[in-house]
């Protein structure tokens, strides 16, 4: 195995996002943990957050999964979570957060954006699907033969055309099978597996759930993020709107009576991160004994060693049906092979793999440049590079909590409209961020990892990365929240020869997989940390191409049917 270690437990002295518990933890830690960087150890000066916002105090409403600015651990805080520590008396005051409810016109409801000019080059991407008896893709949202209901909502959702990942996973999930699923950012992951559960839900007769003690849901929908898990939310309300499904969401970071309020009065499908699901589920407000889809999004980080255990849990709760009665589904743009290997304890043997392009590779509409930049030039180079891009919307990934505050509070000091993301901040502040990123009060977002993942945001043009992640999933994970749904993008990355090194060789191969510009001193740097047999000094793998049972049923542009296949999966070759 890579150098990725599964399934440890924290270490205090990480410094990483919390219920976004971080990649660079599985493998190389390339900056020590520390906060701030060495060069850029100036005083926090506090700052605005926002052109008005006060400093981020790390105090305020007492949640105390999240209000320990300087507390160094943003893993630390996803264990809080995960463990009940919010919702436990003895771990201080309680969270009194309650979001606001999302609007519930039907416009707001069916907001969405453009898809862009290379939605249609979707169709020439390769895609794979390997299992027995895999169904045919689908074409066309009418052959899917969803009720009317469904069909109204999709065509208010702007949605004319499926995306690859959607011929494929819509027929396998209405055919009742298990699926890992792994397509590029941005092109329908989403709806890929919510649409086929409503379907399945609708066509079951499903009667509206009401107001009791102890909901049983029908689905449970776990992610890593509380942003991430709300948008989900909203794409279920979306798709649902005029059934009498009702979605339901709970995260962190909320006040635990809320989530509660929410749940009692009616759940068939549940959005959540898996640390206040297991609270609720502790709480027995929720059981399992219905549970007929469990679908783990971003899937190869809910098996991470972060989360990894919280899922182990989850299908070992009692009344969970096992993964024989129920149909589990797991979807990501990233899909190491080691995680592929974990996820056959939740999957029954004869799953589906599809993979859309090649399994973590970044998505090619994103133009991708790396820069070659020292420690000490970088702020210099990112205020010169987001004078040039004015008012379009960035999204600057930084490493660590404490350089997010500071490069935010920096970047507002240059007159810079810029607000920030990360673990430490209070909910409330967090969902205040991207309110002000996404309506474009606040052009610019600095965020560590916590907002690398699934968000899905209109008219970002730009991620910068700052700071490079330590792991290249992560890296296409990041570029991935520009780019979307065949709109294009761009990413720039300053490279830091002192500490940057390890990623040359992955991102190499990214780039030239993404039909990019590779510069001549990046390939020298790949080759000469070359190590053979090494398994990928980053991911902690090799690029997985295929689904690691290894045999392949099926190769197929997303435009054709792909159960013909040969033949099939070698099952003895898994373990
Ligand atoms: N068939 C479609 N037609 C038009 N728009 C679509 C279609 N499918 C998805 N979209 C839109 O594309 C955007 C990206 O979809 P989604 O967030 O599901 O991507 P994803 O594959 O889950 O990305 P990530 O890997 O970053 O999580 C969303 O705004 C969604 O509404």
């Amino acid at each position: 195995m890579g150098p990725r270690n599964l399934f440890l437990t924290n270490s205090p002295e990480s410094s990483n996002d919390c219920e976004d518990n971080p990649t660079r933890n599985r493998g190389f830690s390339k900056r020590g943990d520390n906060d701030l960087d060495p060069d850029e150890c100036m005083q926090r000066t506090g700052g605005l957050f926002g052109s008005r916002r006060p400093a981020l105090s790390g105090t305020g409403n007492g949640d105390t999964s999240q209000s320990r600015s300087g507390s160094g651990s943003e893993r630390d805080s996803w264990k809080s979570e995960a463990e009940g520590g919010e919702s436990s008396d003895t771990q201080g005051p309680k969270v009194t957060y309650i979001p606001p409810p999302p609007p519930e016109d039907e416009d707001s409801i069916f907001a969405h954006y453009q898809t862009g000019i290379n939605f249609d080059k979707y169709d020439t991407i390769l895609v794979e699907v390997s299992g027995h008896d895999a169904p045919p893709a689908i074409l066309t949202f009418e052959e899917a033969n969803l009720c009317q209901t469904l069909n109204n909502n999709i065509a208010k959702a702007g949605y004319t055309k499926l995306t690859p990942v959607q011929k494929y996973s819509i027929p396998i999930i209405l055919a009742g099978r298990d699926l890992m699923a792994c397509a590029q950012t941005g092109s329908g992951k989403t709806a890929a597996f919510l649409l086929p559960i409503l379907a399945h839900m609708m066509h079951d007769g499903i009667t509206a759930s009401r107001f009791k003690e102890l909901q049983e849901p029908e689905c449970i929908i776990v992610a890593p993020t509380r942003e991430l898990v709300n948008q989900i939310y909203l794409e279920a309300r979306k798709f649902s709107f005029g059934t009498c499904v009702r979605a339901v969401v709970i995260y962190g970071g909320t006040q635990l009576g809320h989530s509660i309020r929410q749940i009692v009065q009616g759940c068939n499908i549940l959005c959540a991160t898996p640390g206040r699901l297991m609270d609720i589920i502790g709480k027995e407000k929720i059981g399992l004994k219905q549970i007929k889809y469990l679908v783990l999004d971003e899937a190869d980080r809910m098996l991470d060693m972060g989360f990894g255990p919280e899922m182990k849990k989850l299908i070992s709760c009692p009344g969970m049906p096992s993964k024989e009665q129920r149909q589990t589904l797991m979807f990501s743009a990233t899909f190491p092979e080691e995680i592929q290997r974990l996820a056959a304890e939740f999957l029954k043997s004869n799953y589906l793999f599809v993979a859309v392009g090649q399994v973590g590779g970044a998505c090619r509409d994103v133009q991708q440049t790396v820069l070659q930049v020292g420690q000490f030039s970088k702020r210099e180079k990112l205020v010169e590079i987001l004078r040039n891009i004015g008012d379009e919307r960035t999204m600057v990934f930084v490493e660590t909590k404490k350089k997010a505050d500071f490069i935010a509070t920096f970047l507002c000091q240059e007159k810079i409209s810029t607000t920030s993301i990360h673990g430490d901040r209070e909910q409330r502040e967090r969902e205040q961020a991207l309110g002000d990123f996404r309506c474009g009060k606040c052009p610019v977002l600095v965020a560590t990892s916590v907002a690398a993942r699934g968000l899905d945001i209109e008219n970002v043009q730009h991620v910068i990365n700052f700071d490079l992640p330590s792991t290249i999933d992560e890296y296409v994970h990041r570029i991935g929240r520009t780019g979307r749904c065949g709109n294009t993008g761009r990413a720039i990355s300053f490279f830091d020869l002192e500490s940057d090194n390890h990623l040359a060789q992955p991102l190499v191969k990214v780039l030239t997989d993404a039909q990019q510009d590779v510069p001549a001193w990046l390939e020298e740097i790949a080759f000469s940390t070359y190590i053979p047999g090494f398994s990928g000094s980053t991911r902690g793998n090799v690029f997985a191409s295929v689904d690691t049972r290894k045999g392949k049923s099926s190769l197929n542009t997303a435009g054709f049917s792909s159960s013909q296949a040969p033949n099939p999966v070698d099952d003895e070759s898994w373990d």
